[in-house]
């Protein structure tokens, strides 16, 4: 209990009994901020590339503490580009503490279905420390590594609230393939069928875990508006072999259960609505917009209308034509162009953020983008040139992990 109070409370504050890592670094009590992040982002040089920082943070971890490596899947390789992704998106957003919390606290929510623990927070501390001073050569300064540990610490102190927060629902869940069909030899709609109930808003994301890849998830959105028997549509596409979407795609069956980390995601509609709406998707990333549309569909608000520009690579990989054909015919509010990199009628040529600035102006729309990174960010570029403000334009980081927009 002591751990986790001392996790939980602010950064560099009230420590009961400080760690071996704390008292290397020879801390002032203070809190992570824009002091921290200028420290840091001034000896970046010094600790980086990224990537070798990392690795030096695994080897240290794993040669203190080797049980620790079976927590992990056999290939590191997502594993520590997520942390990459993590680490940079601390160091810019420290200066903005309550985004940071936010973004930590679900992290923290999402890592207890990966068996992590308090203690894990003070290894990982020990372990980062480690690594900084190996990058750097051992030149590194008591202050610089200070600020990198008061980082961590507010990083952590975020996760384990979320975890903390979390406790009343399922690390994860479990569920049962009902429904497995290949639409193109690369996709497949899977329908799961999860053994409890499954809380998730459309346009949210669920990391799922196969039995054939233990401790790898990938994350993939389900499909429209979950039924009255709470089933979740996934559309998947392989993209390699040897992968979650390989597994899905070509290693899975009807009876088959998968495991579902808690559903994240800041790709939902406003409640209340209050702008209408363009949504640009692009592959299986349509699984997105289908459940922004139904979810549209289910409380739509009279006089608003929504825009949909669904790319894809060539017309026959519209592999959910008929569902967009059900929403068309249901919502007279409904504008959708079909984008297809090649061209065959009726859709229009070219790449969908082109398409975009031929179809009058959505400076008033909030705008869900969801699909390859490189289309989010040209639509995320386009719309801003157009004029729409950030605050209104909406993506995760996409589903795969790599975000749009980091300038590290
Ligand atoms: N399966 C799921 O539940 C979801 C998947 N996603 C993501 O969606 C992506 C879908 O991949 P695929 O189906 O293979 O898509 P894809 O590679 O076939 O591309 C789909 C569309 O994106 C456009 N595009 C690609 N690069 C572009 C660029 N640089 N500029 C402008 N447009 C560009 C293409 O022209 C095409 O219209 C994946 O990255 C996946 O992680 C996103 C949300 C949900």
């Amino acid at each position: 209990m002591r751990l986790r109070a001392r996790l939980r409370a602010p950064a560099g504050h009230g420590a009961p009994h400080a760690s071996p890592a704390t008292a290397a670094a020879g801390l002032r009590a203070v809190l992570a901020g824009p002091a921290d992040q200028e420290v840091i982002v001034r000896n970046l040089a010094q600790v980086t590339p990224f990537g070798a920082l990392i690795g030096h943070l695994y080897d240290a971890m794993f040669e203190r503490h080797p049980y620790l490596r079976q927590l992990f899947p056999a290939s590191m390789e997502f594993q520590m580009a997520h942390l990459e992704r993590a680490l940079r998106y601390l160091i810019e957003n420290l200066g903005r503490p309550d985004e940071a919390t936010a973004f930590f606290t679900r992290l923290g929510r999402d890592h207890r279905k990966l068996g992590v623990l308090p203690v894990h927070y003070e290894v990982f501390e020990e372990a980062l420390l480690e690594a900084l001073q190996r990058q750097a050569g051992g030149r590194l300064g008591g202050d610089v590594t200070g600020a990198w540990l008061r980082m961590a610490r507010f990083a952590a102190a975020a996760m384990v609230r979320g975890a903390d927060d979390a406790l009343r629902e399922p690390s994860y869940w479990s569920g049962t393939v009902t429904y497995h069909r290949r639409r193109r030899p690369d996709l497949a709609v899977l329908r799961v069928r999860p053994s409890e109930p499954y809380p998730c808003r459309p346009g949210q994301y669920a990391r799922l875990q196969s039995p054939l890849l233990p401790h790898t998830w990938r994350p993939y959105t389900p499909a429209g508006v979950p039924g009255t028997d709470g089933e979740l549509e996934f559309h998947v596409r392989r993209t390699g072999p040897g992968g979650v979407s390989d597994a899905l795609v070509t290693g899975t069956d009807v009876g088959d259960t998968l495991l579902l980390g808690p559903a994240q995601g800041t790709t939902t509609l406003d409640d209340p609505l209050a702008q209408d709406v363009l949504i640009v998707a692009g592959g299986t990333g349509w699984a997105t917009a289908r459940a922004l549309l139904e979810d549209l569909a289910a409380r739509r608000t009279p006089g608003r209308s929504a825009h949909l520009f669904l790319g894809v690579r060539t017309a026959d990989e519209l592999y959910d034509a008929p569902a967009l054909a059900r929403l068309e015919k249901r919502c007279p509010w409904l504008r959708v162009v079909r984008v297809t990199e090649g061209g065959a009628a009726p859709s229009e040529h070219g790449t969908v953020d082109a398409a975009i600035t031929r179809h009058g102006d959505f400076t008033g729309h909030v705008a869900y983008v969801s699909g390859p990174p490189a289309m989010i960010t040209a639509v995320v570029r386009r719309l801003a040139a157009l004029g729409l403000p950030a605050g209104r334009i909406r993506h995760d980081p996409a589903p795969d992990g790599r975000t749009a927009g980091l300038t590290l």
